[in-house]
């Protein structure tokens, strides 16, 4: 039968290889649970393993000793060199093997063509007519262009209402003159806009004869296809060095007064004619689509992100000894402790529980792509709701998840060996990009207080949003009924959401009731409204974990995940209990039973932690980590990355002539008058 636990190789510490010996479930098979399919998660190894024969793909240094410039340089070097073999490597169309390529042969940081697959070419999928896909898609999908999203400036990136950059409509020439009036209107932030792309579908405030119609996108192109020179009237450069995504040219651009002609607005679902009437969209927001693909997809690249450090965290704990337990006994693997338990196995639960969201949110993604083809909106306000929250849910925990991964390091966390910081760098960006967090969740309320008011009016409300109206228990029955049930569990979670979902509601009711403006109003509540859109989006992820146990056929692996489900749902509820003990639906009792059934899951998870990381199957490749080795000899490895600073070149340094040994000939002096 072979090892349950797929990583086991001879020559691995035997620390590492004790833990692996401990699996009790297939961690090949549950690597089919995280990436929804058994053929995906073979395709990602096959993919793994084919990358790993071709010397030209991998680093020529650990990246942490790349200046900024190698890391573009480097980046684009294996882009090139990937082009040649992708068609061997991925299937093209699907974005999951794309995706997994890009992880492994470049990583987080970055590359010259991440927003063309990531925001340009979705968007031109979606709002561009059949001629204008003619005209640029297909060149984009051959990458004979790259392309970016051009949408934040200086001044604005959340209020997409107020960008100050316009469209404004020639009838005379049927061109539109594109314009950035002031410092604060310059496109600030789009990725690789910098340097590495010549096309960029530009969001700017659309006029004709001069009424303001908001935001629309259209294709500019931004430099000579052949020199890269930036085309006249067009100044365009990178914003220079970030927290970490470094290896990305993010970028400004200042347009001025450019015309471009009348088709190169984006019209599949809005048009302007020639005469300069303009035909509404079936839906207002039709035009955002590209935000929603990124914010759809972002639940697993973080689930990914947290995924990794954990990997890292948990096999460095494995072979880490420090301290005693049993004062007579070898000092013990750090893992053993409960407190280092407690610091990383809710996470491995977290990072399992955004993938299964994260699923469910694709699939409705999906459909509704699909449905907007033909027009349909009905489902978008659903989606909406459900990605913003979710964005900022997921981003917010997976910043302290890699963040307690990299505490749990020590001091070798600190390290960029460990890698844990870039991860980091890397992953609360987006707690800021595609929506910046509170305004997302503050999208979220608005949804909730709109079922929250035909709850109030007697009408009954569906889906994601059903439980508002469906009955509901005083008290919690957890720990009050005999049969071990998640339901009680996620009907307490309910309770909860529900309560501060109306109570934020009461709150603002009562403010407009008393003459308050309703955005005065809003603003006074936004706390409450805002803590409502997480209890709500943190219940739809333990629902959407516990909807994913249910269906899972394999008895181990249903075991295993069982496990870690118990430990999210008592790690998240003793999280947010004070809204339950509150008004009394838990009490002190049910507490003490939370917390003895969350320590009980910490030993529970304890033998198959490694083995649950193991499971995403993140190879050395893409960790880029020597802590999070997969066959756990990190010391030596420490010690050979350490030679690749560039200090160690030579003994002495120049610095030690110029200002340290005066410094200390001159101190010597002192001392000796
Ligand atoms: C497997 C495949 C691959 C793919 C992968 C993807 C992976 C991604 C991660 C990769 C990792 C690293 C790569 C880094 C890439 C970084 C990319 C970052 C790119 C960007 O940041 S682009 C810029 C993003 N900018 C924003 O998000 C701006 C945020 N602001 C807004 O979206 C809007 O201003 C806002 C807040 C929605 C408000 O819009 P506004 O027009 O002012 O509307 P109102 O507030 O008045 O609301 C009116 C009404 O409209 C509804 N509404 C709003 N938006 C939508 C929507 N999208 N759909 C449906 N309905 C919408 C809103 O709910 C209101 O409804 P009411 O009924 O309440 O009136
Ligand atoms: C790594 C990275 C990559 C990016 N890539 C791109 C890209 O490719 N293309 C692109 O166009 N943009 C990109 N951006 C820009 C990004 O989308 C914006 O920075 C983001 O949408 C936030 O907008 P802002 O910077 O205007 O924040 P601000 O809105 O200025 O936020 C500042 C503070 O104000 C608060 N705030 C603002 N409005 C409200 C409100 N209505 N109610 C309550 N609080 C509010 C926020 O919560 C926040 O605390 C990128 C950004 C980053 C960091």
């Amino acid at each position: 039968m072979g090892n349950l636990n797929k990583e086991i190789r001879d020559g691995d510490h035997p620390d590492i290889t004790e833990e692996r010996l401990k699996s009790t479930f297939d961690t090949h098979k549950m690597a089919a649970q995280i990436y929804n399919s058994q053929r995906a998660a073979d395709r990602r190894n096959e993919i793994t393993s084919a990358v790993l024969k071709i010397p030209e793909l991998q680093d020529i240094k650990p990246l942490p000793f790349l200046s900024r410039e190698e890391k573009v340089e480097e980046a684009a070097r294996k882009i090139g060199i990937l082009s040649e073999h992708l068609y061997d490597l991925v299937n093209v169309n699907d974005g999951a093997e794309l995706y997994h390529l890009n992880n492994v042969v470049i990583g987080g940081e970055g590359n010259p063509l991440a927003l063309h697959g990531v925001m340009f070419i979705p968007v031109l999928q979606a709002q561009a007519t059949d001629e204008q896909k003619k005209k640029w898609l297909y060149r984009a999908m051959k990458r004979e262009i790259i392309g970016t999203y051009a949408q934040t400036e200086m001044g604005h990136g959340s209020n997409l209402r107020k960008l100050e950059t316009t469209a404004t409509y020639d009838k005379a020439t049927e061109e539109f003159v594109l314009n950035s009036p002031t410092t604060t209107s310059m496109k600030w932030w789009p990725g690789n806009l910098g340097k590495s792309t010549n096309y960029a579908v530009v969001v700017a405030t659309l006029i004709i004869n001069e009424k303001d119609y908001g935001p629309h996108s259209f294709m500019v192109q931004l430099r000579d296809e052949n020199t890269h020179k930036p085309l006249p009237n067009i100044e365009v450069g990178d914003i220079g060095p970030k927290m970490a995504y470094n290896a990305t040219d993010n970028g400004f651009l200042k347009l001025n007064h450019l015309r471009i002609p009348r088709t190169n607005m984006l019209m599949k679902h809005v048009k302007v004619e020639k005469d300069g009437t303009y035909i509404k969209p079936p839906h207002a927001k039709m035009s955002y689509s590209a935000m929603v693909h990124v914010r759809a997809h972002m639940n697993n690249t973080m689930a990914y992100f947290l995924a990794s450090s954990l990997t890292i965290a948990v096999r460095y704990s494995s072979i880490r000894r420090q301290g005693h337990i049993n004062p007579k006994e070898p000092e013990v693997k750090v893992l053993e402790y409960q407190t280092q338990q407690h610091r990383l196995f809710p996470h491995i639960a977290r990072a399992y529980a955004f993938s299964f969201a994260g699923a469910e949110t694709v699939r409705l993604y999906e459909k509704v792509k699909k449905d907007m083809e033909s027009g349909e909106t009905e489902l978008m306000a659903d989606l909406h709701a459900l990605t913003s929250g979710l964005k900022s849910v997921v981003t917010y925990l997976t910043m302290q998840g890699i963040e307690q991964a990299r505490q749990s390091c020590g001091g070798h966390g600190y390290s960029m060996a460990s890698y844990i910081s870039e991860i980091y760098g890397i992953a609360i960006g987006g707690c800021t990009y595609e929506g910046e967090n509170m305004v997302m969740l503050l999208q979220l309320a608005r949804y909730l207080m709109k079922a929250a008011k035909a709850v109030k009016e007697g009408k009954k409300v569906e889906g994601l949003v059903g439980y508002l109206s469906a009955p509901d228990n005083r008290h919690s029955l957890i720990d009050r009924t005999p049969e071990k049930s998640y339901d009680t569990y996620l009907k307490t979670f309910e309770h909860i959401a529900r309560q501060q979902i109306f109570r934020a509601f009461d709150k603002l009711e009562k403010m407009l009731t008393s003459g308050l403006p309703h955005s005065e109003a809003w603003n006074k509540c936004s706390v409450e409204l805002t803590r409502a859109s997480r209890l709500h989006t943190r219940l739809f992820i333990a629902q959407a974990f516990a909807r994913r146990v249910h269906d899972v056929v394999d008895f181990h692996i249903k075991e295993a995940l069982d496990d870690l489900l118990h430990l999210h749902l008592n790690y998240e509820l003793l999280d947010v209990a004070s809204y339950a003990l509150e008004d009394g639906h838990l009490c002190g009792e049910q507490m003490n039973f939370i917390r003895s059934e969350l320590y009980r899951s910490l030993g529970k998870i304890r033998p198959n932690a490694v083995s649950y990381v193991d499971a995403w199957e993140l190879s050395d490749m893409e960790l880029r980590s020597v802590l999070g080795r997969r066959d756990g000899h990190v010391y030596e490895n420490l010690y050979k990355w350490a030679q690749n600073s560039s200090l160690n070149r030579t003994d002495v340094l120049p610095v030690f002539e110029k200002y340290l040994k005066p410094l200390m000939m001159s101190a010597r002096k002192n001392s000796k008058l």
